[in-house]
């Protein structure tokens, strides 16, 4: 159906939009000068209280052209977050001089189309140079491509805010020389997906990773008689999909990667949690340096003698030193019964007078430690302005 009118309405709505795109590109182009001279005169990259001013300003002049709060705000939390991880990939890679590849072969869980896979094209989207996108059948493999110099990088699942840790991920961080160089957060939004035009109440047979399964456990109880089989990866599930084109099976996975193997889409959001998010961490055989002005993580591992309280007075170094703790993970010592190691991420650098304090006691006071790598932090908390604040604003 066509009307001349909406024909005439859309032209203006598509020439707003290239407008848009070509302001946005001018807002980025200016916070790369910014982040030159945050470079030029050591200036943190993150600026809460300029963010602030930002939302304020924009909530109440928005509301004044008939926007909504709500709407302004997302918006410009999704360009500071931009701003914020292109200015960090600019001052990491002027940290880390030759570091910068043309080609970065990068090793993952699953296929394209796995949750993995998507997380690998938002980091890379950042750096330079190609992608060598190097799928996996299993963490271990992932890991062995860079440790035998087939992959550059490897990018692994570490938690996730529903399922929790990825304790397979932890186990083979255990025994390898990889240092972490990064971080990403990425939301995991899970369909059904299917090769033909069919309903929820014709499906027989689902195929999924058994972590989606974990993450989707109310979904599946309300689905009675389906029979569920458990995949290697997402993609795996989808391209049995894709092949076995029936209308009585499905996979779970993204909407994205499933396009990928042409399926598509009959029911969303199937996760317990409405807010579904995993970790990954990149990394690579040789440790990055993280810029003082980017915030930062520093992840190590460690063990402690057998005495009581022997956790309790490695965490209190921490406090002592005023770190952060954002995890705390334990996995048993194969072979060493009853014994675990502690996984432990902090908020700091490596380079950071509290954080070398706390590795030097810490040092003193564990059987085992070390460090697994200081990386980039790309958990950007927005700057959260109240409406209200920003409409009484003067
Ligand atoms: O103004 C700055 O200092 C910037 O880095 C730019 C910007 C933005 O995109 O507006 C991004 C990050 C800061 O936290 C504040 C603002």
């Amino acid at each position: 159906m066509s009307a001349p009118e909406l024909d005439q309405i859309r032209e203006r709505i598509t020439a707003l939009d290239t407008e848009l795109l070509s302001l946005l590109s001018e807002r980025r182009g200016l916070t790369n000068q910014v982040a030159e001279t945050k470079i030029k005169h050591h200036i943190p990259v993150r600026d809460q209280a300029r963010e602030e001013q930002l939302l304020i300003r924009l909530i109440k002049e928005g509301q004044q052209k008939g926007l909504d709060a709500h709407y302004i705000t997302q918006i410009f939390h999704v360009i500071i977050e931009d701003s914020v991880l292109n200015q960090q990939a600019m001052l990491a890679e002027r940290a880390n001089p030759g570091s910068a590849l043309p080609l970065n072969r990068v090793a993952f869980l699953g296929d394209r189309g796995s949750y993995s896979y998507l997380a690998t094209q938002k980091y890379f989207s950042r750096r330079p140079g190609d992608l060598l996108e190097l799928g996996c059948q299993s963490f271990r493999e992932v890991v062995g491509k860079v440790e035998n110099n087939e992959a550059d990088y490897a990018v692994l699942p570490v938690e996730n805010t529903t399922s929790g840790s990825i304790n397979e991920v932890y186990d083979q961080l255990q025994n390898t020389e990889l240092s972490i160089i990064g971080e990403l957060t990425h939301a995991i939004k899970h369909s059904l997906l299917v090769a033909k035009e069919t309903t929820l109440a014709n499906i027989k047979t689902l195929y999924a990773h058994p972590q989606v399964f974990t993450q989707c456990s109310h979904f599946l109880a309300e689905l009675g008689n389906v029979e569920v089989k458990t995949m290697d990866a997402t993609s795996s599930a989808m391209l049995k999909v894709s092949e076995l084109n029936r209308d009585d099976v499905a996979a779970i996975g993204s909407e994205a990667g499933g396009n990928l193997y042409g399926l598509f889409a009959i029911k969303s959001n199937l996760a317990n949690q409405k807010e579904n998010h995993s970790r990954f961490i990149v990394v690579a055989k040789q440790p990055v340096v993280v810029p003082l002005q980017v915030p930062a993580k520093t992840t190590f591992v460690m063990s402690t003698v057998q005495k009581p309280g022997a956790l309790v007075e490695a965490l209190m170094v921490l406090k002592e030193n005023n770190i952060n703790m954002t995890k705390l993970e334990s996995r048993p010592i194969p072979g060493n019964p009853w014994e675990e190691l502690f996984y432990i991420d902090v908020e700091g650098n490596t380079q950071d007078g509290p954080v070398q304090s706390a590795l030097i006691e810490l040092k003193r006071i564990t059987r085992y430690l070390k460090v697994l790598g200081c990386y980039p932090s790309e958990e950007i908390n927005p700057t959260k302005v109240a409406a209200s604040k920003a409409l009484t604003a003067g």
